[in-house]
Protein backbone atom coordinates (compact mmCIF):
# COMPACT_ATOMS: atom_id res chain seq x y z
CA UNK A 1 0.00 0.00 0.00
CA UNK A 2 1.42 3.82 -0.93
CA UNK A 3 2.39 5.67 1.89
CA UNK A 4 0.20 8.09 0.99
CA UNK A 5 -2.59 5.34 1.42
CA UNK A 6 -1.72 4.56 4.97
CA UNK A 7 -1.54 8.43 6.57
CA UNK A 8 -4.99 9.05 5.05
CA UNK A 9 -6.66 5.92 6.65
CA UNK A 10 -5.22 6.24 9.57
CA UNK A 11 -6.39 9.87 9.85
CA UNK A 12 -9.52 8.18 9.32
CA UNK A 13 -9.48 5.28 12.11
CA UNK A 14 -9.00 8.03 14.99
CA UNK A 15 -11.13 8.70 17.55
CA UNK A 16 -13.73 11.44 16.29
CA UNK A 17 -15.94 13.26 19.37
CA UNK A 18 -19.36 12.19 18.50
CA UNK A 19 -20.85 16.07 18.44
CA UNK A 20 -18.32 16.86 15.33
CA UNK A 21 -19.62 13.64 13.37
CA UNK A 22 -22.04 14.56 10.08
CA UNK A 23 -22.51 11.42 8.66
CA UNK A 24 -21.56 8.46 10.18
CA UNK A 25 -22.56 4.52 9.55
CA UNK A 26 -21.41 1.64 11.54
CA UNK A 27 -21.42 -2.76 10.53
CA UNK A 28 -23.26 -1.87 7.07
CA UNK A 29 -23.49 -4.95 4.68
CA UNK A 30 -24.92 -5.93 1.63
CA UNK A 31 -24.97 -8.44 -0.66
CA UNK A 32 -26.36 -8.72 -4.48
CA UNK A 33 -28.65 -12.59 -4.53
CA UNK A 34 -26.53 -14.70 -2.93
CA UNK A 35 -23.44 -12.96 -3.29
CA UNK A 36 -21.87 -10.79 -0.37
CA UNK A 37 -20.55 -7.55 -1.64
CA UNK A 38 -19.22 -6.43 1.81
CA UNK A 39 -20.11 -6.29 5.47
CA UNK A 40 -18.55 -4.58 8.86
CA UNK A 41 -18.59 -1.51 7.21
CA UNK A 42 -17.79 1.20 9.47
CA UNK A 43 -17.32 5.20 8.36
CA UNK A 44 -17.34 8.72 10.13
CA UNK A 45 -17.15 11.63 8.41
CA UNK A 46 -16.40 14.92 9.87
CA UNK A 47 -17.05 18.69 8.71
CA UNK A 48 -14.76 19.53 5.30
CA UNK A 49 -13.63 16.05 5.18
CA UNK A 50 -13.42 14.05 1.46
CA UNK A 51 -13.78 10.40 1.87
CA UNK A 52 -12.73 8.64 -1.39
CA UNK A 53 -14.15 5.06 -1.20
CA UNK A 54 -11.96 3.05 -3.45
CA UNK A 55 -11.76 -0.47 -4.66
CA UNK A 56 -12.04 -2.62 -8.13
CA UNK A 57 -14.99 -2.41 -10.41
CA UNK A 58 -17.81 -4.49 -9.16
CA UNK A 59 -16.88 -4.36 -5.42
CA UNK A 60 -19.80 -2.56 -4.59
CA UNK A 61 -18.61 0.81 -4.57
CA UNK A 62 -22.16 2.41 -5.81
CA UNK A 63 -24.14 0.41 -3.30
CA UNK A 64 -22.47 1.72 -0.17
CA UNK A 65 -23.09 5.50 -1.53
CA UNK A 66 -26.93 4.47 -2.34
CA UNK A 67 -26.90 2.64 1.20
CA UNK A 68 -25.79 6.21 3.11
CA UNK A 69 -27.90 8.27 0.92
CA UNK A 70 -30.72 5.91 1.95
CA UNK A 71 -31.50 4.94 -1.70
CA UNK A 72 -31.61 1.26 -0.74
CA UNK A 73 -32.69 -0.50 2.67
CA UNK A 74 -30.00 -1.23 4.50
CA UNK A 75 -29.80 -4.95 5.09
CA UNK A 76 -26.79 -4.92 8.11
CA UNK A 77 -25.75 -1.98 10.08
CA UNK A 78 -27.42 1.53 10.87
CA UNK A 79 -26.22 5.40 9.38
CA UNK A 80 -26.89 8.09 11.05
CA UNK A 81 -26.75 11.48 9.97
CA UNK A 82 -25.76 14.15 12.56
CA UNK A 83 -26.02 11.67 15.44
CA UNK A 84 -29.68 10.86 14.40
CA UNK A 85 -30.43 7.33 12.76
CA UNK A 86 -31.08 7.18 9.18
CA UNK A 87 -35.06 5.45 9.99
CA UNK A 88 -36.14 8.44 12.47
CA UNK A 89 -35.54 10.71 9.33
CA UNK A 90 -38.09 11.58 7.21
CA UNK A 91 -36.65 10.10 4.20
CA UNK A 92 -37.25 13.16 1.85
CA UNK A 93 -35.71 15.34 4.74
CA UNK A 94 -32.66 12.94 4.70
CA UNK A 95 -32.22 12.86 0.95
CA UNK A 96 -31.84 16.23 0.83
CA UNK A 97 -29.29 16.58 3.10
CA UNK A 98 -27.34 13.74 1.98
CA UNK A 99 -27.28 14.06 -1.68
CA UNK A 100 -26.58 11.58 -4.15
CA UNK A 101 -24.59 12.77 -8.01
CA UNK A 102 -25.03 9.83 -10.35
CA UNK A 103 -22.32 9.44 -12.90
CA UNK A 104 -24.55 10.31 -15.75
CA UNK A 105 -27.31 12.55 -14.48
CA UNK A 106 -30.79 12.04 -15.59
CA UNK A 107 -32.04 13.53 -18.87
CA UNK A 108 -33.17 16.93 -18.14
CA UNK A 109 -35.17 19.51 -21.00
CA UNK A 110 -35.30 23.01 -20.92
CA UNK A 111 -32.29 25.14 -20.38
CA UNK A 112 -29.70 24.50 -17.87
CA UNK A 113 -30.85 27.09 -16.01
CA UNK A 114 -34.80 25.64 -15.91
CA UNK A 115 -33.27 22.51 -14.35
CA UNK A 116 -31.11 24.24 -11.91
CA UNK A 117 -34.02 26.32 -10.66
CA UNK A 118 -36.30 22.90 -10.96
CA UNK A 119 -35.72 21.23 -7.38
CA UNK A 120 -36.38 24.58 -5.36
CA UNK A 121 -40.21 24.12 -6.52
CA UNK A 122 -40.19 20.77 -4.61
CA UNK A 123 -41.89 21.28 -1.25
CA UNK A 124 -38.61 19.95 0.35
CA UNK A 125 -36.60 22.65 -0.44
CA UNK A 126 -39.39 25.36 0.26
CA UNK A 127 -37.36 27.60 2.40
CA UNK A 128 -34.62 27.97 -0.30
CA UNK A 129 -34.55 30.02 -3.28
CA UNK A 130 -33.41 29.64 -6.57
CA UNK A 131 -30.24 32.58 -6.82
CA UNK A 132 -29.27 32.84 -10.71
CA UNK A 133 -26.54 35.28 -9.82
CA UNK A 134 -25.37 32.12 -7.74
CA UNK A 135 -25.79 29.45 -10.22
CA UNK A 136 -23.44 31.88 -12.81
CA UNK A 137 -20.64 32.32 -10.12
CA UNK A 138 -20.42 28.65 -9.54
CA UNK A 139 -20.10 28.15 -13.44
CA UNK A 140 -17.44 30.59 -13.59
CA UNK A 141 -15.34 28.26 -10.79
CA UNK A 142 -16.37 25.89 -13.64
CA UNK A 143 -14.91 27.83 -16.45
CA UNK A 144 -18.61 28.40 -17.92
CA UNK A 145 -19.77 31.57 -19.48
CA UNK A 146 -23.12 33.10 -17.71
CA UNK A 147 -24.41 31.44 -21.44
CA UNK A 148 -24.23 28.31 -20.68
CA UNK A 149 -27.73 28.54 -18.14
CA UNK A 150 -29.43 29.24 -21.75
CA UNK A 151 -27.98 26.10 -23.07
CA UNK A 152 -30.43 23.26 -24.16
CA UNK A 153 -30.56 20.91 -21.21
CA UNK A 154 -31.01 17.84 -23.10
CA UNK A 155 -28.31 18.17 -25.67
CA UNK A 156 -25.08 19.18 -23.31
CA UNK A 157 -21.94 16.34 -23.63
CA UNK A 158 -21.09 14.08 -20.44
CA UNK A 159 -19.13 16.46 -18.69
CA UNK A 160 -21.38 19.40 -19.36
CA UNK A 161 -24.36 17.20 -17.82
CA UNK A 162 -21.70 16.48 -14.84
CA UNK A 163 -20.67 20.32 -14.27
CA UNK A 164 -24.56 21.14 -14.21
CA UNK A 165 -25.55 18.24 -11.69
CA UNK A 166 -23.05 19.06 -9.62
CA UNK A 167 -24.06 23.03 -9.61
CA UNK A 168 -27.53 21.84 -9.29
CA UNK A 169 -26.55 20.48 -6.16
CA UNK A 170 -24.02 22.79 -4.86
CA UNK A 171 -27.23 25.03 -4.75
CA UNK A 172 -29.42 23.06 -2.89
CA UNK A 173 -26.40 23.06 -0.23
CA UNK A 174 -26.33 19.68 1.18
CA UNK A 175 -24.74 18.64 4.21
CA UNK A 176 -22.93 15.51 3.01
CA UNK A 177 -22.63 15.07 -1.00
CA UNK A 178 -21.94 11.50 -2.35
CA UNK A 179 -20.28 12.22 -5.88
CA UNK A 180 -20.09 8.79 -7.84
CA UNK A 181 -17.78 9.35 -10.48
CA UNK A 182 -19.32 12.46 -10.64
CA UNK A 183 -16.60 14.35 -12.37
CA UNK A 184 -15.59 11.43 -14.55
CA UNK A 185 -16.00 12.98 -18.25
CA UNK A 186 -14.61 15.90 -16.94
CA UNK A 187 -11.19 16.79 -18.70
CA UNK A 188 -8.22 17.45 -16.23
CA UNK A 189 -8.14 21.26 -16.40
CA UNK A 190 -11.93 20.69 -15.82
CA UNK A 191 -11.91 18.28 -13.23
CA UNK A 192 -9.09 20.26 -11.19
CA UNK A 193 -11.61 23.45 -11.51
CA UNK A 194 -14.49 21.20 -9.53
CA UNK A 195 -11.88 19.74 -7.14
CA UNK A 196 -10.73 23.55 -6.63
CA UNK A 197 -14.95 24.35 -6.38
CA UNK A 198 -15.88 21.63 -3.82
CA UNK A 199 -12.93 22.48 -1.40
CA UNK A 200 -13.90 26.28 -1.31
CA UNK A 201 -17.55 24.86 -0.80
CA UNK A 202 -16.35 23.06 1.94
CA UNK A 203 -14.30 25.49 3.61
CA UNK A 204 -17.23 28.30 3.61
CA UNK A 205 -19.72 26.16 5.96
CA UNK A 206 -21.77 25.62 7.15
CA UNK A 207 -20.42 21.93 8.43
CA UNK A 208 -20.53 19.53 5.12
CA UNK A 209 -18.34 17.35 3.94
CA UNK A 210 -18.46 14.67 0.81
CA UNK A 211 -17.90 10.97 -0.10
CA UNK A 212 -16.68 10.52 -3.34
CA UNK A 213 -16.08 7.10 -5.81
CA UNK A 214 -13.50 8.20 -8.77
CA UNK A 215 -11.23 5.61 -10.94
CA UNK A 216 -8.87 8.05 -11.28
CA UNK A 217 -5.74 7.08 -8.32
CA UNK A 218 -4.48 10.78 -9.14
CA UNK A 219 -7.29 12.38 -8.21
CA UNK A 220 -8.13 10.01 -5.09
CA UNK A 221 -4.98 10.72 -3.84
CA UNK A 222 -4.68 14.74 -4.01
CA UNK A 223 -8.41 15.25 -3.45
CA UNK A 224 -9.62 12.92 -0.78
CA UNK A 225 -8.58 13.67 3.09
CA UNK A 226 -9.01 9.88 3.72
CA UNK A 227 -9.68 6.64 2.04
CA UNK A 228 -11.86 3.45 2.98
CA UNK A 229 -10.97 0.88 0.71
CA UNK A 230 -13.57 -1.53 0.09
CA UNK A 231 -12.10 -5.28 -1.27
CA UNK A 232 -14.20 -7.91 -2.33
CA UNK A 233 -15.37 -11.03 0.01
CA UNK A 234 -14.19 -14.16 -0.68
CA UNK A 235 -16.08 -17.26 -0.93
N1 LIG B 1 -29.90 -3.55 -8.57
C1 LIG B 1 -29.00 -4.54 -8.68
N2 LIG B 1 -29.39 -5.80 -8.87
C2 LIG B 1 -28.51 -6.80 -8.98
N3 LIG B 1 -27.17 -6.62 -8.91
C3 LIG B 1 -26.73 -5.38 -8.72
C4 LIG B 1 -27.60 -4.27 -8.60
N4 LIG B 1 -26.87 -3.16 -8.42
C5 LIG B 1 -25.59 -3.56 -8.45
N5 LIG B 1 -25.50 -4.89 -8.62
C6 LIG B 1 -24.28 -5.67 -8.65
O1 LIG B 1 -23.57 -5.43 -7.46
C7 LIG B 1 -22.18 -5.37 -7.72
C8 LIG B 1 -21.65 -4.04 -7.21
O2 LIG B 1 -22.14 -2.99 -8.04
P1 LIG B 1 -21.64 -1.51 -7.88
O3 LIG B 1 -22.22 -0.73 -9.00
O4 LIG B 1 -21.90 -1.02 -6.51
O5 LIG B 1 -20.06 -1.68 -8.06
P2 LIG B 1 -18.92 -0.60 -8.15
O6 LIG B 1 -17.85 -0.98 -7.19
O7 LIG B 1 -19.50 0.77 -7.99
O8 LIG B 1 -18.42 -0.83 -9.64
P3 LIG B 1 -17.75 0.15 -10.74
O9 LIG B 1 -16.43 0.57 -10.16
O10 LIG B 1 -17.59 -0.75 -11.92
O11 LIG B 1 -18.70 1.28 -10.97
C9 LIG B 1 -22.00 -5.57 -9.21
O12 LIG B 1 -21.64 -6.91 -9.43
C10 LIG B 1 -23.36 -5.26 -9.79
O13 LIG B 1 -23.60 -5.99 -10.95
Amino acid sequence: MPETDAVKQTVQSQAVPDQDILLSARGLGRSVGSRRLWQGVDLKLQAAERLAVSGPSGVGKSLLLRALAGLDALEDGEVWLRGKPQFAWPMPQFRAEVMYLLQRPAPASGTVGTYLAEPFSFKIHAGKSYEPGEAARLLKHLGRPPAFLDQDAAHLSGGEAQLAALVRALLLSPTVLLLDEATSALDAETAGLAEALLRDWLDAGPARALVFVSHDRAQQERFATHIQPLSGMTE
